[in-house]
């Protein structure tokens, strides 16, 4: 705790109780409690320090990252850890490597791909990193067209072995984390051929590495693709190149859950979906988007913090001068992310809970909910990762001049969490992969079938296309009634236009085509209607906490309709809502925003967040921000000189010269 707390009159307006707002936001007194162990672990240990990263060049960062890893592990091990418990650790060193791509996806891709003899074979391995994996799926030439991958694994039945092989340039696979450097095996992802016949993309476990020295094994190239984005950032990680040259694997290295070869050569496709390969993507998509919720709330406890420190203008007499918070241009642009986060968390919440309902029914090879889980992955993952993107260059401008410092820790976080908007996914392919759900959704409703999970709405579809908001004062948008119909009627309208305008083209793909653009806000606004759905949702449960249930309540109520403010085009030309019901609605949102204004720095502390883990003079708890902006200056290598290096080779010449043609005038 600090000893002066800057923002003790912050902390004092509060209306509710910030220690239940911590458990709300957690998820249980348990999460809490674990949460704030080892973050506490991370932030009192040497070995773990980050503020000198963004100073370090990309051989240092690397070894850093290989070091951090290292003594994590080391630790994990002392401790006894429990798994909860180590990817808690792994997020506060907060530090991208190979270890993500290990555990989140290398692994998963095993336990969902691989038989059971093979998961009892590879996965002790990995558990104990005797082996590190990446997963190498995207090449040069494609990544969003996972069935364009050129890799090829061919079986050669004399040997029992199946040959891995890039055929050109645009085959090496390119962007794998952990491949560039560090991963040992890799999940190839590569066409099968067997008995002359391609069977698509597959999966298979390759050695790339000796496990004595780390040398690349024979017919296999491979290293780093370069420096990204950023310093410090994504370059702690090395995303690699790999190029096989004909590379010989035994044959039950072949991922067989869904598929197999036989001795023989026979392909066998086991009675299930084919979409079941791309599972990992599935997994970790739903991870990403409880990412989007830290990353947003770390950038968002930043601003709120130095936007409470901050005071410009508002004093004609010499009083005090007012604090950025203060504006209401401020509250507007920053409130609607407060709310964002919160909105993030919980549906990333109900996401996780989706999938876990998913894997179990996939376990009784019940796969009727596959496609939700695609859909509902795919778009959340899209809208949460572009809108925390841009949030976090929208806090960086919120704190003005010293936002722009790497001291402030929101050039790094926005670095580092940019390429979420492309990885797993470019955000626009996954979204038209919503809207063609939503096409095939709406075309099934006119036979009758009836809509299910975050479709059904759709089966109102009578009601919604002619319903008329009842809203006629600014409270009336406090209704979740009210918020819930207008959502629901902007989805189905913008869905069913684009189906309308698509059944009007040659043909439907073509069609699909040209009406892309709109296809993409079609299922911008079905996504955003989940998001408001699983936030009201939360709301209507107990919340235990003095004034907990009221301040969600506001976020919720600022979050839904700061979204139809933002989006009122959609609102009004679909006609669910007339302009007087837009302009009510956004007079309720001042009104919301002056109700946040005294919980805001409670809000933020409630993500509980150690300094450690911010990285942000700017975000500083004690809100002593000042003194630190000034200190952290100095430890720039750039003033470990007074006179600068480089002053007598060019800027002393410089002056010297000047001096000389002066002194001859
Ligand atoms: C320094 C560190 C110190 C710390 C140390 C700590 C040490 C120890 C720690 C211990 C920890 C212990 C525990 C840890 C636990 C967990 C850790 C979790 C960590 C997670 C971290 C993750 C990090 C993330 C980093 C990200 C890295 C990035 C990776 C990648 O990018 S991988 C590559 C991703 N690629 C893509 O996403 C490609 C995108 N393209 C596609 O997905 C598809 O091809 C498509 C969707 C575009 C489909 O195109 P197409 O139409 O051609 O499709 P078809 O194949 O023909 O199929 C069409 C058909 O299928 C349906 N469909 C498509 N996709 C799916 C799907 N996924 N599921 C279901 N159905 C699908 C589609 O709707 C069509 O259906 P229909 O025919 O119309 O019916
Ligand atoms: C930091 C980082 C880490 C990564 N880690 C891994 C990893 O560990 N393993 C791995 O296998 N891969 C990894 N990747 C690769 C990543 O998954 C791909 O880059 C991603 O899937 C996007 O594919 P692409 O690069 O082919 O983009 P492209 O598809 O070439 O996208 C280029 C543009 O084309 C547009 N576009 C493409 N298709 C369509 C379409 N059908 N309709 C409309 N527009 C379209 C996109 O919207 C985009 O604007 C990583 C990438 C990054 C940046």
């Amino acid at each position: 705790m600090a000893e002066v707390d800057h923002l003790a009159a912050e902390r004092a307006t509060a209306r509710f109780d910030v220690e239940e707002m911590k458990v709300a936001w957690a998820g249980s007194r348990h999460a809490v409690h674990v949460a704030d162990r080892m973050a506490r672990l991370v932030a009192s240990d040497p070995v773990f320090r980050k503020d000198n990263r963004t100073m370090l060049s990309r051989k240092e960062l690397f070894k850093d990252t290989l070091r951090k890893a290292a003594h994590a592990w080391k630790r994990i091990v002392e401790l006894r850890l429990t798994e909860e418990e180590a990817d808690l650790l792994r997020q506060y060193v907060d530090q991208p490597g190979y270890v993500d791509l290990h555990w989140g996806m290398f692994v998963p891709a095993i336990k969902g791909q691989g038989t059971e003899e093979q998961q009892h074979k590879w996965l002790p391995l990995a558990y104990k990193f005797q082996i590190i994996g990446c997963y190498a799926q995207t090449e040069l030439g494609h990544g969003s067209n996972v069935q364009g991958l050129e890799t090829t694994a061919t079986f050669d039945p004399k040997t029992d072995e199946f040959v891995i092989h890039s055929p050109t340039l645009t085959s090496s696979k390119w962007w794998p984390g952990g491949l560039g450097k560090a991963s040992t095996h890799a999940v190839v992802y590569a066409r099968l051929i067997t008995e002359g016949k391609d069977y698509g993309i597959h999966g298979f476990i390759v050695q790339l590495r000796s496990l004595e020295d780390h040398s690349p094994l024979p017919g296999v190239t491979l290293g780093d693709i370069g420096g990204k984005f950023g310093s410090g950032a994504y370059n702690s990680m090395d995303n690699g190149v790999l190029r096989f040259d004909h590379v010989r694997i035994p044959r039950d290295q072949m991922l067989m859950r869904l598929s197999q070869v036989t001795r023989e050569g026979k392909y066998v496709h086991s009675n299930v979906p084919k979409q079941l390969l791309y599972g990992t993507m599935v997994y970790v998509r739903q991870s990403i988007v409880a990412d989007a919720s830290k990353a947003l709330s770390r950038a968002v406890c930043i601003a709120v913090r130095y936007s409470a420190v901050r005071k410009q203008f508002g004093s004609q007499d010499g009083g005090p001068e007012t604090q950025v918070l203060n504006y209401k241009t401020q509250q507007s642009r920053l409130f609607p992310l407060l709310a964002s986060a919160y909105a993030f968390r919980f549906v990333g919440d109900w996401l996780n809970w989706l999938y876990t309902d998913v894997t179990q029914k996939l376990e009784a090879k019940d796969f009727s909910t596959l496609q939700e889980a695609h859909a509902c992955t795919a778009g959340l993952k899209a809208v949460t990762t572009s809108v925390t993107a841009d949030a976090i260059e929208e806090c960086r401008k919120l704190c003005g001049g010293h936002g722009y410092l790497n001291s402030s820790g929101l050039p790094e976080l926005f670095a580092v969490y940019v390429p979420a908007c492309t990885y797993e996914g470019d955000n626009v392919v996954l979204l038209l992969q919503v809207a063609r759900i939503l096409m095939k959704t709406v075309s099934q409703l006119a036979s009758g079938k009836q809509p299910v999970g975050t479709m059904a709405y759709m089966g109102k579809v009578q009601y919604l296309m002619q319903c008329k908001s009842a809203v006629s004062s600014a409270e009336d948008w406090l209704n979740p009634d009210a918020i819930q119909e207008a959502f629901e009627a902007r989805a189905l309208r913008m869905a069913v236009n684009c189906a309308q305008n698509i059944s009007q083209a040659a043909s439907q793909e073509e069609g699909f085509y040209e009406r892309s653009p709109d296809l993409l806000e079609a299922a911008v606004a079905h996504i955003q209607l989940i998001i408001v759905t699983k936030f009201i949702e939360k709301v209507h449960q107990e919340i235990p906490g003095h004034g907990v249930k009221e301040q969600l309540q506001a976020l919720c109520n600022v979050y839904a309709l700061y979204i139809l403010h933002k989006h009122l085009g959609d609102f009004l030309a679909t006609g669910c809502i007339t302009p007087r019901q837009g302009a009510l609605a956004n007079e309720q949102l001042g009104k919301l925003y002056a109700q946040v204004r005294p919980n805001a720095v409670a809000l933020v502390d409630a993500f509980n967040y150690t300094d450690h883990y911010l990285g942000s003079v700017l975000g500083r708890y004690d809100g002593d921000v000042y003194p630190a902006l000034y200190e952290e200056a100095w430890k720039d290598p750039l003033n470990e000189t007074v006179v600068p290096e480089g002053y007598h080779e060019y800027l002393r010449p410089l002056i010297k010269q000047q001096q000389l043609k002066l002194s001859r005038l």
